[in-house]
């Protein structure tokens, strides 16, 4: 197969600053989504290298060159890192895309997203020295107090595959920040970038054990690290049934979990929009974006039924722009699904959907023209009911369900009804309803008049079945950062609870 100018790098486990084969030395067969071809192989960890990373990962928490450095001197590792990512950005984006199928221009933004992330939490770093340790004034005169903030140790970071490189630097650059020494475990169906981050921490001198990158499988791989002893927080992004799981092997320990699940995100779209055709390119962005393989999609449309007709005859005019092709082609915008099993369960989906009487108003098959790889038109579900599995289930794929209202109260009611919680967007121009709609949705993230748009200052996370805890932002670094408190007596005077037997 032609892969355009780049080569897919063949490696292996990054632990301790060292690229080392799988103790069982197995390996797994990345395949092309574009093309269904075998395109290269990555390392499959088990649970003996898992050991040996956490071995490697408590050595540089003990060391000095990482145990004892300051936020200042983690910042020029983090900076160092974000510099490297922008001068292989291209490669990287299209090694991204060829992994799991992301058109290229949404990799190379993915990339820019990476680097300004490892820069954010670089500033958080430093900023850090000067919080580590807070005095808290009692007004006593006989204790003096402080709380410090120090790194919470080994954790384990696991990673889902669509958003490979990112949804990873969202949980390694603010562990590295808050000093921890960090396990990365990325999905199987994409980890070819994150294999590359191991290589740029070594060519920017990251002491050993800092970050160890472990490929595999979930059960081999990721459960062990869930149910290891020594480490001491798994931050995971993911599906819900793995949540689930991990929260299970993780209870066994009493060991801290965050989760990032899944969604099935509303968007409500009233009539008193000012611009048809903006609310109808941020519906499409919101749900057919990374062929809508986003936990945060907004994949049920929920329409103000005054221009239910007019709002679909142009959501179907827009569609017929999105160019389908090989994800690496110029102005392709929507890719193939990452892998066959997805593509299997996204046409499942559809077909379930007209089971139970749904219309699939356009979209609902492979296109014609796309002869190999695992793609699916963008797809809009009308006639649909509450009690459809297209209305209550993540589909991650480019399917839009749709369903109208009349009143306010309605669109609310429909919008909260899901056992998920992680995003929500409204598209009006009456900034007191936006208002009072923040108020009511029952999620983490609250988009007005657009949907997806992501910053890494702001706090990122879910509540229901989408999980809790929340990357990005200050949030993000606590995570990382265990809190300690420290009193002090300060008196020369005895404490005088017990009576001293030298005043007897
Ligand atoms: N909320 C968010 O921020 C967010 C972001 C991206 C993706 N997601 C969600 O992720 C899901 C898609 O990602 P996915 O299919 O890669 O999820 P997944 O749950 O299948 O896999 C996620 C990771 O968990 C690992 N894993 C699987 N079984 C495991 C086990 N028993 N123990 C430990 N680790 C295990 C996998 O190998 C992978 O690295 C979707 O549901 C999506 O909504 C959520
Ligand atoms: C905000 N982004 C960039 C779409 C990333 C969302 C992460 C979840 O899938
Ligand atoms: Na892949």
């Amino acid at each position: 197969m032609a892969i355009p100018n780049v080569r897919i790098p063949s490696r292996q486990l990054y632990i301790d600053g060292e690229w080392r084969e799988p103790v069982k030395k197995n390996r797994i067969p990345i395949i092309s989504p574009a093309t269904e071809e075998i395109i290269g192989e990555i390392p499959a960890a088990t649970e003996e290298d898992v050991d040996i990373a956490v071995e490697a990962a408590r050595r540089a928490l003990a060391r000095d060159d990482w145990g004892s450095t300051t936020g200042a001197q983690r910042a020029k590792y983090l900076r160092a890192i974000a510099a490297k990512i922008l001068e292989r950005k291209s490669e990287l984006a299209k090694l991204e895309s060829l992994d799991c199928g992301k058109t290229l221009f949404e990799a190379a933004w993915d990339m820019d997203d990476v680097a300004a992330s490892f820069e954010y939490y670089a500033d958080l770093a430093e900023a850090l020295d000067s919080k580590r340790k807070t005095p808290v004034d009692l007004h006593l005169d006989s204790f003096k107090t402080y709380v410090l903030r120090e790194p919470l140790g080994v954790v384990g970071l696991i990673t889902p595959w669509n958003y490979p490189l990112l949804m990873a630097t969202w949980k390694v650059a603010p562990a590295l920040a808050a000093g921890c020494a960090a396990i990365l475990k990325p999905s199987e169906l994409a980890s070819i970038t994150c294999l590359e981050l191991g290589e740029i921490c070594r060519e920017v001198g990251l002491p050993p054990g800092a970050l160890n990158i472990l490929t595999g499988l979930g059960p081999e791989a990721g459960a062990p690290l869930v149910s290891h002893p020594h480490v001491d927080k798994i931050a995971f992004t993911g599906s819900g049934a793995t949540g689930v799981k991990i929260m299970t092997a993780a209870a066994q320990l009493v060991k801290p979990v965050t989760l990032e699940l899944g969604g099935k995100s509303p968007i409500v779209v009233f009539d008193d929009i000012d611009n048809l055709d903006l609310a109808v390119e941020w519906t499409l962005f919101g749900c057919f974006a990374n062929a809508g393989q986003v936990c945060s999609a907004t994949s049920r449309l929920i329409l103000q039924e005054s221009i239910a007709s007019e709002f679909l005859e142009r959501l179907l005019l827009w569609i017929k722009n999105i160019k389908i092709s090989d994800p690496l082609e110029e102005d392709c915008k929507l890719g193939p699904i990452v892998s066959s099993g997805q593509y299997e369960k996204v046409l499942k989906f559809i077909s379930k959907a007209k089971d139970e009487g749904a219309t699939i108003l356009c979209g609902g098959e492979r296109p014609q023209h796309m002869k190999k790889g695992y793609y699916v038109q963008p797809t809009i579900i009308t006639d649909v009911n509450t009690s459809m599995e297209i209305w209550k289930e993540e589909v991650f794929g480019p399917v839009l369900c749709v369903k109208t209202f009349k009143t306010e109260e309605e669109a609310i009611e429909l919008a909260n009804d899901t056992k998920y919680g992680l995003a929500s967007a409204i598209m009006s121009k009456d900034v007191e309803r936006c208002e009072r709609f923040t108020k009511a949705f029952q999620t983490g993230i609250i988009w007005f008049n657009c949907s997806q748009p992501t910053f890494t200052q702001l706090p990122w996370g879910g509540r229901k079945r989408s999980g809790f805890g929340r990357d990005l932002g200050e949030w993000g670094l606590e995570n990382y950062l265990n809190i300690k408190q420290v009193t002090q007596y300060t008196s020369v005077e005895p404490w005088a609870f017990y009576k001293s037997p030298s005043k007897v």
